[in-house]
């Protein structure tokens, strides 16, 4: 069957023919059938060089020899136990020994049930109501943080969900990205605020770096209103380099959350933060926070795997960052459209200057985007099929991966 019969039948089970909606791409997805490496294998016989790399996860790519002996090793003791592990104190100790802003951490089983648990603890720690979130960024898909979200919420139109009570997001404030003004306007106006929840670098209305000084501004700003800083890490956690943000940039937030490349490609999240706030969760604490899934073995085997191949090999870092510099030094500048860059993460924007915010990002032309984007995929190459997702590499593209995605880029640029 080709992609365009598998959505016949999709379609009619599921909303979009899809499981999540960012790859509802129109007029239909393609089908994956298969993935090594930097490569994805579709239904309709093409091989796609891999960008999108499932919205993050996979930095050693896919099928990593490491990572699947690892799962099989673990498959063959039995994957899910309902009791604690060896390994949870395993990945818990890595995540927690790279991270300044850790004490201690507990596992979830995705991003958007990390940050939710986050902002509950906070709340519960604090005893206050309000959170601060900025305007597009994206936490994951639950109720207190579906406003002005990014990611597909914004690239379906979507960024306030139907369905979220208004009296409950009526205690989720926003503020502009790299605006410290804004957030110190905020919170010296209101005295009920338990959070600010901040991707450092934002990652899901493409890429928006942070303005220098701005995240150690707002470190300032937060503690001098008794409020805590939570930094969502489930992209940066890993990405950015061994440590996240946080490391690459200097600051410690009070909570942090993690999600996609601590579990390698399985399903997974994390939060952790200063022992006297973690110490509010039951069964310690009143805070309560469970899941079945929490800590499943497997995922867990994969992210220790993921974690330790990047210990050993730090070195990838530095080559991804080479690779990726290549394509921003490659690409055609042609006043119409800006690039940005952060290590292996990179975005091309349909708009003269790269945005500093999220009012900037909606002046994208998300027409000329869809065009670009087509001719990419056309080219071999497999981008997140939105102008607000963010591009990856991963440390097994190669130089011949890399010059296609520039041969790509350069075409597609100039038409
Ligand atoms: C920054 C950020 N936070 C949270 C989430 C939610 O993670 P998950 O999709 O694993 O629920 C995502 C991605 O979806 C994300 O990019
Ligand atoms: N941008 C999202 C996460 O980073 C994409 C994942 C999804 O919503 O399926």
């Amino acid at each position: 069957m080709k992609s365009s019969d598998y959505y016949e039948r999709a379609k009619m089970l599921m909303p979009g023919g899809v499981s999540s909606p960012v790859r509802a791409i129109r007029p239909y997805p393609f089908y994956t059938t298969g993935a090594a490496g930097s490569r994805l294998t579709t239904a309709d016989g093409t091989d796609l060089i891999d960008c999108c790399l499932g919205f993050g996860p996979l930095i050693l790519g896919h099928a990593h020899p490491g990572i699947r002996e690892a799962i099989e090793r673990q498959l063959a003791s039995g994957w899910l136990y309902g009791t604690p592990t060896p390994l949870e104190i395993e990945l818990a100790g890595l995540i927690v020994g790279d991270h300044p802003g850790l004490e201690m951490i507990r596992f979830v089983s995705s991003g958007s049930e990390a940050t939710m648990s986050a902002i509950r603890l906070a709340r519960g720690y604090t005893g206050k109501k309000d959170i601060v979130k900025v305007e597009g960024g994206f936490h994951g898909a639950h109720d207190a943080v579906l406003v002005k979200a990014g990611s597909g919420a914004t690239t379906l139109g979507i960024p306030n969900s139907a369905g979220v009570l208004p009296e409950l997001v009526e205690h989720t404030r926003q503020v502009p990205f790299n605006n410290p003004e804004a957030l110190e306007t905020l919170l010296s106006a209101n005295d009920d605020i338990a959070a600010f929840i901040l991707e450092p670098v934002m990652g899901n209305v493409g890429l928006i770096l942070p303005d220098e000084g701005y995240l150690a501004a707002v470190r300032e700003i937060t503690a001098a209103h008794d409020v805590l800083l939570i930094f969502d890490e489930v992209i940066t956690g890993y990405r950015v380099g061994i440590g996240g943000a946080q490391a690459a940039y200097g600051v410690k937030p009070d909570l942090s959350t993690f999600g996609k490349i601590i579990g390698g490609g399985l399903p997974i999240g994390a939060f952790g933060g200063r022992r006297e706030i973690m110490e509010m969760i039951a069964p310690l604490g009143p805070v309560y926070q469970a899941g079945t899934f929490s800590g499943n073995p497997l995922s867990l085997a994969a992210g220790i795997a993921t974690i330790r191949h990047l210990h050993a090999h730090s070195d990838l870092y530095r080559r991804m960052d080479e690779a990726a510099r290549a394509i921003e030094e490659a690409i055609p500048r042609s006043g119409r459209g800006s690039f940005v860059r952060l290590g292996s993460m990179f975005k091309h924007y349909f708009r003269p200057e790269v945005p500093r915010d999220y009012r900037e990002v909606q002046e994208c032309d998300t027409t000329a985007f869809g065009k670009f984007w087509k001719g990419m995929l056309d080219a071999g190459v497999f981008l997140p099929a939105s102008q607000f997702e963010t591009n990856f590499l991963s440390a097994v593209h190669t130089n011949q991966d890399v010059d296609q995605i520039i041969a790509a880029y350069v075409t597609c640029l100039s038409e």
